[in-house]
């Protein structure tokens, strides 16, 4: 795989020390925990890492697939930062991370991004986004929603006064996450420069490890008898839900940000890797 791809993927560059550091930890919890059970990256170089014509967009995207034959219950890890310099001066920077279970268990994803479009302005989403319907499986809600506690953690992030809830425009998107996602705002004052680092570092950093570590025990290694038919099931829903979420995220914005053929060439590859 590209050695430049991978170390400059890890690096998180263009966003503060809280922030990288988070996501470096989260990136290699997930490779030292799953590593075994992980193909090395194989996007195209210039999938890897890629840029607008312009130079004012700069991205890397590092995706590793579980080894099919040793029977891992991982489909994918996906990793991803996003570097647009705004013509307010200011700069779009987007990173996340993602793991995908195959239909060796029905248990949820993992889900984090922070999307962050100004010093003062922080958007977080972190979920384990179930894969089934809770209403028709009560047991599922309370195994992975309330015997995880996962409710107090999100109450502890709301009780900080600059954390407000963040509503997506997209309807598909809030129909995706349990009913314990955080997805909140962090919006602080101009007059508190370094606010929203300290809020990462304080509460957002410790917080995301656990609900990474729930995810690691409950779900990734934890196992689950799914049946034939149910398999069959996961996969159509599992499928679903990948190629949408290409589109409502990435649709609109990508081709903004770094121009129709690179865009595509990027939408291309993530579709070859969401759909095998
Ligand atoms: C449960 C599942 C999901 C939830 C809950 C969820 C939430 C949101 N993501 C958004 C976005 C987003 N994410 C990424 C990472 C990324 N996503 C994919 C998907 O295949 C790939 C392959 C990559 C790596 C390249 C980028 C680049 C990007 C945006 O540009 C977009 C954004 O920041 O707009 C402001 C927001 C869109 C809706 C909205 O504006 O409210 C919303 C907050 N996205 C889920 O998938």
């Amino acid at each position: 795989n590209n050695e430049f791809g991978v170390t400059k993927f890890k690096e998180f560059p263009y966003v503060s020390a809280p922030h990288r550091n988070l996501m470096v930890d989260l990136v290699s919890t997930v490779e030292n925990r799953l590593g075994s059970q992980l193909l090395p990256c194989s996007l195209p170089p210039d999938v890897q890492y890629y840029q607008n014509q312009t130079g004012s967009a700069h991205a890397s995207l590092h995706t590793r697939s579980g080894n099919k034959p040793s029977h891992s219950q991982i489909d994918f890890i996906l990793g991803s930062w996003i570097h647009c310099e705004l013509p307010t001066g200011g700069a779009l920077n987007i990173t996340s991370l993602s793991a995908f279970l195959n239909p060796l268990t029905d248990a949820p994803n993992f889900l984090i991004e922070l999307i962050q479009s100004s010093p003062t302005s922080l958007i977080l989403i972190l979920d384990l986004p179930p894969r089934k319907d809770l209403v028709l499986c009560p047991d599922y809600l309370h195994t992975f929603y309330e015997e995880t506690q996962l409710d107090t953690r999100k109450q502890i992030l709301e009780k900080i006064p600059e954390v407000k809830p963040y509503i997506s425009s997209s309807l598909y998107i809030r129909s995706l996450v349990s009913p314990t996602a955080i997805m909140v705002r962090i919006e602080t004052e101009a007059s508190q420069p370094g606010r929203v680092e300290e809020v990462i570092k304080d509460h957002v950093d410790p917080i995301a490890k656990e609900v990474l570590g729930i995810w690691l025990d409950q779900c990734a290694c934890g196992k689950r008898e799914v049946g034939e038919a149910e398999r069959a099931i996961l996969e159509k829903r599992d499928g679903l839900i990948k190629i949408k979420t290409i589109e409502v995220d990435l649709g609109s914005n990508f081709p903004r940000l770094f121009g129709p053929e690179v865009a595509d060439r990027i939408l291309g590859a993530m579709r070859d890797v969401f759909t095998v």
